[in-house]
């Protein structure tokens, strides 16, 4: 856990960046997961939760998929994660654009801050847009899951949480990961207010978020590797999907076009 004093300045110019970075690279090496906490600060945390709030009191998010409730065995379905993407250049969403921009500074940051010059070994070139999930909080949760299990391109998941005095007793949503390797250990995650989570997609990670029992918000990016992604391009198996979310923002060379 890295507490960062934040200030206004871009992420890149700030005293701890370097540090913020060699953070990330010792422990996506080391455990391919790596959880830094107050990543924008207190103000800026607080500008990126009202927004994510306005766009849910807007009633904009899509409906979260059904799941039915194994535990009781009734047929009660459970909406999971609702979810909206967001390109951050949105009028009401100035402050999801900013996070956006300093997840990207700490992910390339990183990504050529590393001695071969490349995270993971990975040519970080492009992202998805910004996945704004919701969890309402009735029991709602996350089936364990690869979120790239065949080469989609995506090499990083990065979730930043939003979720402020949560008590993981009480209110649940911990999304515990099994690291590959590790078979005994997992890593449990709570989802903590201005907390920022890096994990590798691939299999390495699979992941579920525990039943949740209050309304509990996360954004997602998804960072691509320019080969795998142009290798799945040539292959078609790319959901379709994936091709909406595409995003290229200005600062990153646009990711390779999936024809
Ligand atoms: C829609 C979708 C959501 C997620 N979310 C999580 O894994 C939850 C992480 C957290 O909120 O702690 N993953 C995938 C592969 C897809 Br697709
Ligand atoms: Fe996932």
């Amino acid at each position: 856990n890295h507490s960062v004093v934040s200030t206004d300045v871009p992420m890149s110019k700030r005293s701890d960046y370097v540090d913020l970075c060699r953070n990330i690279i010792r422990d996506m090496d080391l455990y391919g997961v790596c959880v830094l906490d107050n990543f924008l600060g207190y103000e800026r945390g607080m500008s990126v939760l009202n927004e994510v709030m306005n766009l849910y009191s807007m009633g904009v998010f899509k409906d979260g998929e059904l799941v039915r409730n194994k535990a009781s065995n009734n047929l009660k379905t459970i909406r999971g994660d609702e979810i909206i993407w967001v390109d951050g250049r949105e009028n009401s969403c100035k402050h999801i654009g900013q996070l956006i921009s300093d997840v990207d500074s700490v992910v390339m940051g990183s990504n050529q801050m590393n001695d071969n010059g490349k995270l993971g070994n990975y040519t970080i070139n492009g992202r998805t847009k910004a996945m704004v999930a919701c969890y309402p909080g009735h029991g709602s949760h996350y089936v364990k899951h690869v979120d790239n299990p065949n080469k989609d391109g995506r090499c990083i998941t990065a979730i930043y949480y939003l979720n402020k005095d949560w008590d993981i007793k009480e209110n649940g949503g911990l999304l515990r990961i099994f690291p590959e390797g590790w078979s005994d250990q997992v890593a449990d995650i709570e989802p903590l207010f201005d907390r920022i989570l890096f994990f590798w997609s691939d299999r390495r990670n699979p992941h579920e978020v525990q039943p949740a029992f209050k309304t509990r918000y996360a954004i997602t990016l998804w960072y691509f590797d320019g080969n795998e992604k142009e290798e799945a391009g040539k292959k078609f198996h790319v959901a379709s999907d994936l091709n909406s979310m595409l995003h290229s923002p200005e600062n990153i060379s646009s990711i390779p076009s999936v024809d």
